[in-house]
Order: structure tokens, then C-alpha cells, then sequence
């Protein structure tokens, strides 16, 4: 019987806990896959007697996590503790230090310190692996890494963040309130410890700065990416969106395009989009996340599954483990970090869409013509003006509209022309339009 891999675990919630039944569950099958077993040898987390509902008595336990990567019977950590710095980041430079793998889910890890790691992996000839930490059981950073990387691709984008997925089609479906669906998600397991990562757009952001990364072999640049959450988007909007024939959805997006001396730009950004109820992206719901990718060889490529949970993120986990255990170990962003390209942001303003605007504005006459000179004189061509209704907040109104398509920069300009108008009473919500 060939020696088994020997893994020692940080993080005992909702990651850890699935890592520790699929090992078990699964046992035989993955020693066929990996040609060897793989055993869970030692763990740690904050409280060694938290009920978690599984045996850890045959695990050896560290109080400090950093230990695990110091340990002669541990040839494999595992990271699944969360924080982009602090003890999870510790133990990722302890464990590539002594020469050892890591595997993680830790996304916000992987963002900001991501390249360093892997510099760190690539010096010591060991894997860096972080299947979990982009969408979580899809495996679509080896779908990147490995299965389209005959093509340059032309832009990825696509559904990041279970959690906003869940309230946004929950509250689509229920009409519940916002507060009540994200409670639902965390007590799904689908948050993040502190949901205003999710909330805010910044998880999905993280995730993006890294597919990023690998599909276009770029240095991962996570403070360019331009993100807005969810957190404005009311009931009110779900339903003008449902009857214009689309859903909403927190949106992703990466693409590189030339500036003027032909140098390559990254685009980043993360925003609500409306998006066309025949678009594949707008049947997505529940903590499901999509991702498209769009090479120039494969066409467009669609990745879908579950993107948070115990399950799921913990199948992504161990699949990084049976690679390690077959020892590929390969660059943790499909080429080598000295060979990623350094792209400054692109500036988006040039570029066409027809975009969802919602005002909340006094009742009373002119502030629609207001509005509309505000269009006029910025150059946006109002495509239908839907509904004026009474806004759930007070004595407002709602006013939303259409614009046809045209450059991005000509609506920015418009709200600056309204803005500190007191005839709005809110801040204007912007959501762009998806194309088919
Ligand atoms: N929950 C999910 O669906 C997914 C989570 N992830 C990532 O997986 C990682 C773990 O997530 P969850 O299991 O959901 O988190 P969790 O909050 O359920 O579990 C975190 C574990 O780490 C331990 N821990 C946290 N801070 C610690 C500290 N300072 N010292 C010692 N132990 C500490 C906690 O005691 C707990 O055992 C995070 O990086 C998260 O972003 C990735 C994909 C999906
Ligand atoms: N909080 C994250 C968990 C997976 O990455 C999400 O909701 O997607
Ligand atoms: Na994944």
C-alpha cells in the first residue's frame, strides 16, 4: 500500500466540518482516485470542544493553527479558517515555508496576498491550491487553468456570490424582506463571517481578481476592481426589473481591452446588472453561481453549481488534494508568477450600454422635467420611462426609466448634473443591462 498523504486542517466550521465528512464518506473511493490514501492526521480551530456534530478524537489537535505546518506526520495543509491576514495567512507562509502544500478556500487570502504565496510556492517546487476559493464546487479555476487554456479568452463573467444570489432570487421569488433572506444565508452556511463582504460586493470581487488572474495571465489586481453590492437594490426594483423581463442578478465581469499605445487594460468590476430572463445567468438562483468564459477557439463556455455550502466548497477541497496526492503540482495561476502580466485598469467610460436608472424624487411638478433635462444635456436617450408609484420609503416617488444605448460616461454625467438637486430625495440606483 503506497504511503498515504497526511493532512493537517485549520478551520473547523461550516468548509472544515464538510472537508472531514467527505474524507470519511468518501475514503475508498478517493484512495483509488488519488492512488493513495489520504488521511486526516491533525486539525485546529478556535475551540477544541465545540459541538460540531463529528468525532475529532482520532485527529491530533494544535491550539496554534501555525503548528499544523511544523508537524513531521503533516505532509499537507489545509486553510479553511477565512481573513485575508492574521492567523490564516501565518499559517499559509508557515506551511509553503517548511516546503509543505497548502490548500485553502480563502479567496480574500488569495486576493491580496496571492502572488506572494504562490512566489513562495513556486520557490519551494510545491502546489498552491484554491479550488474552493472561486465559486466554490465548480471547479472552475482548473476549468481556467487547465481546460481553456488553449484559447485566449475574450472576457469572463458570471454569478460569484451565493449569498447575494440567494437573497436577490429569494426576494425575487417571495418578495421577502432583505435583512430576513441574508439571515436565511447565513444560517445556510452560504456567509461569509462578516456578511458585508458578501453584501457589498466584496467577496465576488476577490474571486474575480483571481479568475482574473488566471485567465488572462494577469497579476492579480484586487484594489482596481470597481465593485458595488447589492445593499440598494429594494423590492420595488426586483418587481420593475420583472416586469421589463429581466431578473437582478450581482454581476462580475473581467475583460482586457488595448489603450491608445495598444498596451493591455484590465477591466474589473462587480455591480447588480439587470439581465434578460433568456439569459442563461437569470435562471441562476439560490446560492448557485455561474461562470461564463468566452475563449476564441471554445466560444462561450458555461460553468454552474453550487457555490457555497458544507457539500460543495469541500468537494472542490478535497479534488485539490487528490491532485496533490497524484503530485501535479503546476503554478498556482497557470503560469509563473514572474510571467503575469502587470495591466493597469481600464477607464469603462466609453463603453455602450443601455442601463436601468431609478430615481426617488418629491412629489411635485417639474422634477420629471428636471430629470429629463439632466439626460438631455448629458446625451442619454431615455428609452422608456416605466412607472411613477409611490416609493416604499414615505411620501416619495419612484420614478424609473430605461436609457437606449450609449456610452457609460453620458449617464455618470447626467447624475452629476443632478446632483444636490432637492428634488431627489435619494441617492439614484444605476444598474446596467446585461446584453443577451
Ligand atoms: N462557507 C462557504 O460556503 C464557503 C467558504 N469559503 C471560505 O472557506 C473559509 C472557511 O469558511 P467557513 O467554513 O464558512 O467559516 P466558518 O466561520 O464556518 O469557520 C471558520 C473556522 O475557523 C476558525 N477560526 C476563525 N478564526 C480563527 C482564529 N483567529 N483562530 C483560530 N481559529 C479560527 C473557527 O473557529 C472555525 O472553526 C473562508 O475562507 C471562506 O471564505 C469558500 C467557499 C465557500
Ligand atoms: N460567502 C460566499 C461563500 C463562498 O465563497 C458566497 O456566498 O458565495
Ligand atoms: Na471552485
Amino acid at each position: 500500500m503506497p504511503d498515504p498523504l497526511r493532512i493537517g486542517l485549520a478551520g473547523l466550521g461550516t468548509v472544515g466540518v464538510g472537508v472531514i465528512r467527505l474524507l470519511d464518506t468518501n475514503r475508498d473511493l478517493l484512495a483509488a482516485r488519488a492512488g493513495r490514501p489520504i488521511e486526516l492526521v491533525a486539525v485546529s480551530a478556535r475551540d477544541r470542544h465545540r459541538e460540531r456534530g463529528i468525532d475529532l478524537s482520532p485527529y491530533g489537535w494544535e491550539d496554534d493553527m501555525a503548528a499544523l505546518a511544523q508537524r513531521d506526520d503533516v505532509d499537507v495543509v489545509v486553510e479553511l479558517v477565512g481573513g485575508s491576514d492574521g492567523p490564516a495567512l501565518t499559517l499559509a507562509r508557515a506551511a509553503l515555508g517548511a516546503g509543505k502544500p497548502l490548500v485553502t478556500a480563502n479567496k480574500a487570502m488569495i486576493a491580496h496576498h496571492g502572488l506572494a504565496l504562490a512566489e513562495l510556492a513556486e520557490a519551494r517546487d510545491v502546489a498552491l491550491k484554491f479550488e474552493a476559493a472561486v465559486a466554490g464546487g465548480i471547479p472552475v479555476v482548473k476549468g481556467l487553468r487547465e481546460g481553456t487554456s488553449a484559447n485566449k479568452l475574450e472576457r469572463i463573467y458570471g454569478i460569484l456570490n451565493g449569498t447575494c444570489n440567494y437573497i436577490l432570487s429569494t426576494m425575487e421569488d417571495t418578495g421577502a424582506d432583505f435583512a430576513e433572506v441574508l439571515g436565511e444565508a447565513q444560517a445556510k452556511g452560504y456567509a461569509e463571517a462578516d456578511p458585508t463582504f458578501d453584501i457589498e460586493g466584496i467577496d465576488a470581487a476577490h474571486k474575480l481578481a483571481i479568475l482574473a488572474a488566471i485567465g488572462f495571465g494577469a497579476r492579480i489586481d484586487f484594489d482596481a476592481v470597481r465593485t458595488t453590492g447589492i445593499t440598494r437594490v429594494q423590492a420595488a426594483d426586483i418587481a420593475q426589473a420583472d416586469t421589463l423581463g429581466y431578473v437582478i442578478r450581482l454581476i462580475a465581469m473581467t475583460d482586457v481591452e488595448p489603450d491608445e499605445s495598444g498596451a493591455p487594460r484590465l477591466l474589473q468590476r462587480v455591480r447588480p446588472c439587470l439581465v434578460p430572463k433568456s439569459h442563461p445567468l437569470a435562471s441562476v438562483d439560490g446560492p448557485t453561481n455561474a461562470v461564463v468564459a468566452e475563449g476564441n477557439f471554445s466560444g462561450r463556455l458555461l460553468f454552474q453549481g453550487a457555490g457555497a455550502g458544507e457539500g460543495p466548497t469541500a468537494s472542490a477541497v478535497v479534488a485539490d488534494l487528490i491532485d496533490i496526492a497524484r503530485d501535479e503540482v503546476g503554478a498556482p495561476f497557470s503560469i509563473p508568477v514572474a510571467s503575469l502580466a502587470k495591466m493597469a485598469p481600464a477607464e469603462p467610460g466609453h463603453r455602450m450600454e443601455r442601463t436601468y436608472l431609478r430615481f426617488t424624487v418629491a412629489d411635485r411638478p417639474g422634477v420629471l422635467a428636471e430629470i429629463a433635462a439632466a439626460m438631455r444635456d448629458a446625451g442619454v436617450s431615455i428609452e422608456s420611462l416605466i412607472q411613477k408609484a409611490r416609493s416604499d420609503d414615505g411620501g416619495d416617488v419612484l420614478v424609473a426609466m430605461v436609457t437606449h444605448e450609449g456610452p457609460e460616461r453620458c449617464v455618470t454625467q447626467a447624475l452629476a448634473l443632478l446632483e444636490g438637486s432637492d428634488s431627489l430625495t435619494a441617492q439614484p440606483l444605476v444598474l446596467p443591462i446585461l446584453p443577451d
